[in-house]
């Protein structure tokens, strides 16, 4: 189990110092250089300390993750409210909101997010069960996107997918067989749901979803990863709103 109050490496400590949720800050005791006096700098600005610490110890508090020479004892993560957040958006326009059915592999949820923030997304939906949650190597894979976007956690996404469509969300599923998402109408406020690495988006939400979209592929492969996949769709949704 990891320890999830835990990030790793230069760009993840770098955003949870920027989020301002950093506890206690190491870097390892031996390090010079530009990153090192970045990180100085930022950590004065933020009044956090450094601690200087054994390359060893470093290991242990990441529990071996790579972390760089730079590791942080964070505040624990703190989900977002979905009824909050619907709130903050109602008069919004365009909203995306990126909804991922049981995702496991949190370099995929990292990545996920990573792009997530670079397209302006306005919140990622996870479920409680069955679901990678934001642990240190899908915050360290987002490069610290995570500390920005909100993240909801909820117990039910086809309950959750309702309530969406109550309050005027468009929901749309993916897989291999759908509209192509070039003639994907992105507009208003939508949800996009990114299946399981292997079992992709359940039977249940694909009935429940308004449209399904596809990205063709010509090669000998099944699917794209589902952080590629993402980022393909995500980067439609952005260049359609540009
Ligand atoms: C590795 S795929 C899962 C494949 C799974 N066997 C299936 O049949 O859906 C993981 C997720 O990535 C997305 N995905 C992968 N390739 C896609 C494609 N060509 N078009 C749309 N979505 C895709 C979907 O959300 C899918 O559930």
């Amino acid at each position: 189990m990891e320890n999830t109050d835990v990030v790793y490496g230069l760009h993840a400590v770098t955003e949870s110092l920027n989020a301002g949720v950093v506890n206690k800050l190491y870097v390892e005791e031996k390090l010079r250089g530009k990153n090192v006096e970045k990180i100085k700098e930022l950590a004065r600005e933020k009044k956090v300390n450094i601690s200087w610490t054994p390359k060893t110890e470093l290991n242990k508090i990441s529990e071996n993750g790579v972390h760089q020479g730079f590791v942080a004892r964070v505040a624990e993560f703190s989900y977002a409210d979905l009824e909050t957040l619907l709130a903050e958006v109602a008069d919004k326009e365009e909203v995306t909101f990126l909804v991922l059915d049981e995702l496991t592999d949190p370099h995929n949820l990292g990545s996920i997010a990573r792009t997530a923030d670079a397209t302006g997304v306005d919140a990622i939906i996870i479920p409680k069960h069955r679901s990678v949650g934001i642990t240190p190597t899908a915050v360290k894979a987002s490069t610290g996107a995570l500390q920005h976007i909100p993240v909801v956690r909820v117990t039910n996404l086809s309950r959750t997918l309702n309530k969406l469509k109550e309050v005027g969300f468009w929901t749309f599923g993916t897989d291999m067989d759908g509209t192509i998402y070039s003639q994907w109408n992105t507009s208003g406020k939508i949800a996009l749901v990114i299946g399981n690495e292997g079992k992709g988006i359940g039977q249940n939400l694909k009935k429940q979803v308004d449209e399904m979209i596809t990205i063709p592929m010509v090669g000998h492969v099944q699917s794209l990863n589902a952080s590629v996949a993402a980022s393909v769709l995500m980067y439609e949704i952005f260049r359609n709103r540009m």
